[in-house]
C-alpha cells in the first residue's frame, strides 16, 4: 500500500512512517519543517518538503490513505497565539481534506490528543467522557475531530483518530527533541547529561498520592502499532475514536525517580509552582483500542520508555 504522512519528519510521525516502511508499505512524508526540527525522515520513504494547504499537488489516486501528524502542538504556546493553532491545524487540516476528496483518497488516521478532553470528570477516561479542552491546542485538535466526523458521514471517508496520552521513548534514531523542549522526560534527561542544573517539579500540592501530576505514558512504538492497526480498522462512513495510553498512572516524582536508576545519576529536582493548565490526572481507558483495533501495547514499563529515551539522548548529544 502507498501512504502519505504529513508531518513525517516529526517525533511520532517519523516513527510511524517508519513501522509504515518495515510493514512494506510505500511511503511519501510531506513536511514543511515549520516546527525548527527534523527527527528524521525515514530512509526509504520519498521526502516532499512542503505545506499541508498545498497538499492537492502532491496527492494523487495511486495513494491508499493518509496519515495526518503535521499541526503545532505546544499548549503554552496555543495560549498567547491561538491564531497560529487555528490556521495550522484547523485550517489546514481542512485543505487536506479538500485534496483526499478531490484525489479520491478516502483513508485517514489522524494524530488527535487526550488535550479533548480537558479536565477529566472521571479517570481512566473513556472515549465517551466530555470535551472540553483546556487551551486552544485540544480545541483545534477537536474542531478537526469534528470536521472529520462530519467528513466521513457526507463523502464516505473511512478515518480514525487517535487520541495520545503522554508519548515517550524512542524507536532507533527517531526518538523527542523539541526547541524549546518543555516536556518532562526529555527535561529530566538533560539534567542527567548535566545540559541542566536540576528538574522543576510543577506543583506538589495536587490531590495525587504525591502530590505531583500523574499521567500515562506509552511508548511511541506502542503507540505507532496502534496506527498501523488503525488503518486496517478504518470503514467508509466511519470515524472511530480511540485513546492510547497503558491505563497507569505514574507522578512527577516517579518519573524522576526511575529515570535516576535509569541513568544513575542524582538528577536534583526542585519544587516550582504549578504550571497553568495542568490537570491533575490524566489516564487513559484503551479499551476501546484493544477491542476494535486489536491493539495490544507490549512496552509498558515505564523504566523501559525511560531507557529507550535516555539511549536515544545520548546518541542526540554525540552528534552535536
Ligand atoms: O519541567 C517540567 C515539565 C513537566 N512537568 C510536569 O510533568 C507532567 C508531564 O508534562 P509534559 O511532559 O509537558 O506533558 P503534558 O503536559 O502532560 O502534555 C501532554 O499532553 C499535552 C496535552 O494535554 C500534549 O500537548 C503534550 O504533547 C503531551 O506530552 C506535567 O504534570 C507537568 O506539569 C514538570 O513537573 N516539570
Amino acid at each position: 500500500m502507498k501512504y502519505l504522512v504529513t508531518g513525517g519528519a516529526g517525533y511520532v510521525g517519523s516513527v510511524v512512517a517508519q513501522h509504515l516502511l518495515e510493514a512494506g508499505h510505500e511511503v511519501t512524508v510531506l513536511d514543511n519543517l515549520s516546527t525548527g526540527f527534523r527527527a528524521g525522515v525515514p530512509a526509504g520513504a520519498a521526502f516532499v518538503e512542503g505545506d499541508i494547504r498545498d497538499a492537492a499537488k502532491w496527492l494523487d489516486p495511486s495513494y491508499d490513505g493518509v496519515l495526518h501528524f503535521a499541526a503545532f502542538s505546544q499548549v503554552g504556546e496555543s495560549v498567547v497565539k491561538p491564531e497560529k493553532y487555528w490556521e495550522n491545524n484547523v485550517g489546514g487540516t481542512m485543505a487536506l481534506l479538500a485534496a483526499m476528496r478531490e484525489a479520491g483518497v478516502n483513508r485517514l488516521v489522524f494524530s488527535s490528543t487526550a488535550a479533548t478532553y480537558g479536565e477529566p470528570e472521571e479517570v481512566p477516561i473513556p472515549e465517551s467522557a466530555p470535551t472540553r479542552p483546556t487551551n486552544p491546542y485540544g480545541a483545534s485538535k477537536l474542531a478537526v475531530d469534528h470536521m472529520i466526523t462530519s467528513e466521513a458521514h457526507a463523502h464516505g471517508l473511512a478515518a480514525v483518530s487517535l487520541r495520545y496520552f503522554n508519548v515517550a521513548g524512542a524507536y532507533g534514531p527517531y526518538g523527542e527533541r523539541h526547541d524549546p523542549e518543555s516536556h518532562l522526560i526529555p527535561l529530566v534527561l538533560q539534567v542527567a547529561q548535566g545540559r541542566r542544573e536540576a528538574i522543576s517539579v510543577y506543583g506538589d500540592d495536587y490531590p495525587t498520592p504525591d502530590g505531583t501530576c500523574v499521567r500515562d505514558y506509552i511508548h511511541v512504538a506502542d503507540l505507532a502499532d496502534a496506527h498501523l492497526l488503525a488503518l486496517g480498522a478504518a470503514r467508509s462512513g466511519e470515524h472511530l475514536i480511540c485513546n492510547l495510553g497503558n491505563g497507569n498512572g505514574f507522578s512527577v516524582r516517579e518519573v524522576v525517580e526511575t529515570a535516576r536508576e535509569v541513568t544513575g545519576h542524582p538528577i536534583p529536582e526542585v519544587t516550582a509552582p504549578r504550571r497553568a493548565g495542568d490537570p491533575a490526572v490524566l489516564v487513559a481507558s484503551a479499551q476501546t483500542a484493544r477491542a476494535t483495533l486489536g491493539w495490544n501495547p507490549s512496552r509498558a514499563d515505564l523504566a523501559g520508555i525511560i531507557a529507550d529515551a535516555w539511549e536515544f539522548a545520548r546518541d542526540t548529544q554525540r552528534e552535536h
